[in-house]
């Protein structure tokens, strides 16, 4: 039967497919229908979700029982849960054992023992933030309600099965239990052009793998563009794909018809920050501005309504013959995801919403054009001048209808080009879409972005209020809150005349970042300025929105603080933490040799690391990894900046627990031993360790022992797995840039988490070599590359083995084996390269040096005599002069 649901889908727009997904958390704190709510366990049963009630619910509790009624199944036999090898649907299971966590994980939570969900958390060695996030998350009412009640529904599904079937959890052939506790959400959007292009470019691959050893493939592609593959498929027919593609498609939508009967139809809500809603509003203003003091009154607008959704949850058990319990979410066929990524993108094709913004995007705008210029010339600036704040710069921001025109002059500069593979959206538009990086970074990747509003995926619910100010506990002490409270209650709203801007520090694709004063209070900040006409004309307006949703979410370390935003009728401000130590892009060449030392890589990727951890933990899938987006502290410690292109999606708790199995995946290690047993004489591992071979040559003897014993610890009493991150959301947006594009965003087939952690490898790779791997001659080549050519290092530097095997395990080209992709951070974190990281205590680690000239010249307090911006009227243009 079709899903009611799934025919409320507008044709083609994909995202809302994955935006109908929603926990039906959303549903409860929202009082929505009970009967739009996704969850549709137990209902077929007659078991009625308790709507009402599960509010109260008590995820502590139902995690206690389900780790009780584990423990009697287990205890029961004087064994562990067992993982049994099984076939069939749940096969894939089997491949999903979690590698066990070391000797940390033994203490704190146990089988014998039911434990709270804190207590599961901290024995999984989560950093106290991420284990706070994931509380959060947890205690937050809407996710309490959703989680708590899909526990319980899942622990009576685990126990009446178990019953019924007659079979303990560790008998028979598989005893398995995973359990997700809200389905995947897929935020299914697509890149005709790109889908297309990659399709033949994955044929032309496959074609050349064929006929030839990988390495016969690398050199061959290495000088065959995409155009040309292309070229060259035009006389070729397809083979036979057209048919199969429809009648699969109709499979596909059968099957999605089948097993999501939950699809939710999204709905729209608007949203009034909890800031508009307190603050009075001011005057309208018209086009002409003055003083920013005095006459500037900026208009306190509404947000602008957020499209929100509500989700299915849809939970099935495996019919398995064998006595297995798998209890897994209808995404975890990945097989069918990929089916519904191509899919929709078929269906998405038809449609014109996705490419009217690539296409959009081609164009070049006069306001980019100008910030191009003025940017190369502000970049200049910084080279000849250190200071950051001379009496003679002037910074200007002009808005005109429907253009954004952001210009910073400096005289005497000249022009320096830095672009590095600067596209957004079209291939052969790249130079119309430079990203200024101010005088921060000298060279820069531009994001892509075919992004739409729905792959923005709302969720009011899941915002800590929209009132930035003092919900964040990590900066809860900082002055900047007072200083923001403090004007408000003077003046009874916050606007752009309360800040007097002292310098350009960058513009991207949606909008200026401007070093910005709070009058009076000597507090500086970034205020990131963006146009709204020019947001709307270019379809943008989501990505801010997004980015201003993701930041307000936002508590953390190496994440940056939102301290308020506000609207006016032109213009969206974002009132951010100044960084003052630039990029890491701008810093990598400021090293000697252009590299970062291994440790000084290890210190900041480990940072990011744990940045992407947080995020995924709040379902933000952050896609646009790059050294350009990180931005230095003061302290020297990182802060990822720039989430107009992240994912919102749902976080998939993911309980998996097995036990006797010692054959742990190794397959993400991609040491020599990692795919087949080891026959390396020289290879002391057994070989049921979890760790690749190199490991007993190169770690010591102690850390060997500890390893031994973690391993054999976690045989004696294995211990479920808690898997806090999106592993299987889905989207097929083509966002990123060139050369940090994973392969499955490149082939279109529908990415997830695992994007992140692939651009993690480039990432690493490219602060300790210097350059991205898979970098050609275009962009095209490289996407090209990116996709076929495998992964080479240089001689020099000389860099650690355990460097290079990490970067292999996240440099997978196939997502579902790459590092991270199955338990996320926590794998990555578990690698010999990151061995002997404190990762709790990293805030307090010292960073590497940074060089003197860094832009830390900046004071964080400006003294009084400081220069100043004021508003401008010019003829329609609002201007900002420094004088
Ligand atoms: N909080 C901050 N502190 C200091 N500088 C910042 C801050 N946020 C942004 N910047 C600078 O401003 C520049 C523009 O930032 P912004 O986030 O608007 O765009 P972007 O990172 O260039 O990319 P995109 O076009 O994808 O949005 C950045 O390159 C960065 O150098």
């Amino acid at each position: 039967m079709e899903s009611p649901r799934l025919m409320a889908l507008s044709p083609g727009t994909c995202e809302i497919v994955e935006s109908v997904e929603e926990p039906d958390s959303v549903q409860c704190s929202r009082g929505g229908n009970p009967s739009s709510s996704g969850l549709i366990i137990n209902e077929k049963a007659g078991n009625k979700p308790m709507l009402n009630s599960r509010c109260n619910y008590s995820v502590e509790d139902d995690l206690n029982r389900i780790f009780e009624a584990i423990d009697l199944r287990a205890s029961s036999k004087g064994l562990g849960l067992s993982l049994q090898k099984g076939t069939g649907p749940s096969h894939r299971n089997a491949l999903k054992k979690p590698v066990r966590v070391g000797v940390t994980r033994a203490s704190g939570i146990g089988i014998s023992e039911p434990v709270s969900l804190k207590q599961a958390l901290r024995g999984l060695c989560l950093s106290q933030k991420a284990e706070l996030a994931a509380m959060k998350r947890l205690t937050n009412p809407a996710s309490v309600t959703s989680e708590a009640g899909t526990i319980k529904k899942l622990y009576r599904a685990v126990v009446v099965e178990a019953c019924e079937s007659g079979f303990p959890l560790d008998e028979g052939k598989g005893s398995l239990v995973e359990i997700s506790l809200v389905p995947e959400k897929s935020a299914l959007h697509s890149s005709e052009k790109v889908t297309e292009l990659l399709q033949k470019l994955r044929t032309k691959a496959l074609d050349k793998t064929a006929h030839g050893s990988p390495r016969s493939v690398v050199a061959t592609t290495a000088k065959v563009t995409v155009s040309q593959i292309l070229a060259q498929d035009e006389t070729v027919p397809e083979p036979m794909e057209v048919g199969d593609r429809t009648s699969k498609k109709e499979m596909d939508q059968k099957e999605k018809v089948k097993t999501i009967p939950s699809l939710s139809s999204s709905s729209t809500g608007n949203k009034v920050s909890a800031l508009d809603e307190i603050l009075p509003v001011s005057k309208k203003v018209g086009s002409k501005l003055s003083t920013p003091e005095l006459r500037q009154k900026d208009k306190q607008k509404p947000d602008s309504s957020l499209s929100s959704s509500s989700a299915g949850s849809k939970i099935s058990n495996s019919n398995s013959t064998s006595p297995r319990l798998v209890i897994k979410p209808v995404f975890r066929n990945r097989n069918f995801v990929r089916k519904k990524g191509k899919q929709v993108t078929a269906a998405s094709s038809s449609t014109s919403g996705t490419c009217n913004e690539f296409d959009s995007d081609m164009g070049p705008s006069t306001g980019k054009l100008v910030c191009r210029t003025q940017n190369s010339a502000q970049k200049n600036a910084s080279k000849e001048s250190a200071s950051p704040v001379s009496s003679s710069t002037s910074v200007s921001i002009e808005v005109s209808s429907g253009n954004m025109d952001f210009s910073a002059k400096k005289p005497g500069l000249s022009s320096n080009s830095r672009n590095r593979n600067r596209i957004v959206g079209a291939e052969d538009n790249e130079n119309s879409r430079s990203r200024g990086k101010g005088e921060f970074s000298q060279s820069s990747k531009s994001s892509i972005g075919e992004y739409s509003s729905s792959t923005s995926i709302s969720d009011e619910s899941n915002l800590s209020g929209s009132s930035c100010v003092g919900n964040r506990p990590h900066m809860s002490k900082d002055i900047r809150w007072e200083a923001i409270r403090h004007v408000q209650m003077q003046y009874g709203s916050l606007g752009l005349r309360h800040f007097k801007l002292h310098k350009r520090l960058g513009c991207g694709d949606i909008g200026t970042v401007y070093l910005a004063e709070l009058i009076g209070t000597n507090c500086l900040f970034a205020l990131k300025v963006m146009d709204n006409e020019f947001l709307e004309s270019r379809k943008k307006m989501p990505r801010a929105q997004t980015e201003r949703e993701i930041l307000q979410m936002l508590d953390h370390p190496f994440l940056p603080t939102l301290y308020s935003h506000f609207t006016t009728d032109k213009l969206s401000c974002l009132v951010m933490e100044y960084c003052p130590g630039g990029d890491l892009h701008v810093l990598r060449q400021r090293q000697p040799t252009r590299t970062f030392s291994e440790p000084a890589a290890r210190f900041y990727v480990a940072e990011v690391l744990l940045a992407l951890e947080y995020l995924h933990m709040l379902g933000v899938i952050y896609r646009d990894l790059k050294p350009e987006n990180i931005l230095v502290r003061e302290d020297g410690h990182i802060m990822l900046s720039d989430f107009d292109l992240s994912l919102r999606c749902a976080v998939n708790p993911t309980l998996l627990t097995s036990s006797s199995s010692i054959m742990e995946p190794t397959k993400n290690f991609s040491g020599p031993c990692a795919e087949s047993p080891c026959i390396d004489p020289f290879c002391l591992q057994p070989s049921w360790a979890q760790v690749s071979c190199f490991s007993p040559r190169l770690i010591s003897a102690t850390a060997k022992t500890r390893k031994l014993k973690s391993d054999l610890a976690a045989q004696v009493s294995p211990l479920p797995q808690l898997v806090a991150e999106p592993t299987t959301a889905r989207s097929n947006s083509f966002v990123g840039t060139h050369e940090y594009l994973a392969p499955e965003i490149i082939k279109g087939e529908g990415h997830g988490s695992a994007v992140d952690w692939w651009t993690f490898g480039i990432f690493l790779y490219e602060l300790i070599f210097g350059k991205t791997p898979f970098k050609g001659l275009g962009n095209e080549e490289t996407l090209a590359n990116v996709v076929i050519q495998s992964l080479k290092f240089p001689e020099s530097p000389m860099v650690s083995f355990q460097a290079k095997d990490l970067i292999r395990g996240l440099l997978v080209k196939d997502p579902e084996n790459r590092l991270g992709s199955e338990r996320g951070a926590a794998e990555i974190k578990q690698h010999p390269f990151f061995e002997g990281l404190n990762w709790a205590l990293i805030r307090c680690a010292i960073p590497p040096e940074l060089p003197k000239f860094c832009d830390l010249g900046v004071p964080f307090m400006l003294s009084q005599e400081s220069k100043r911006l004021e508003f401008k009227s010019t003829g329609g243009h609002l201007e900002f002069e420094l004088f």
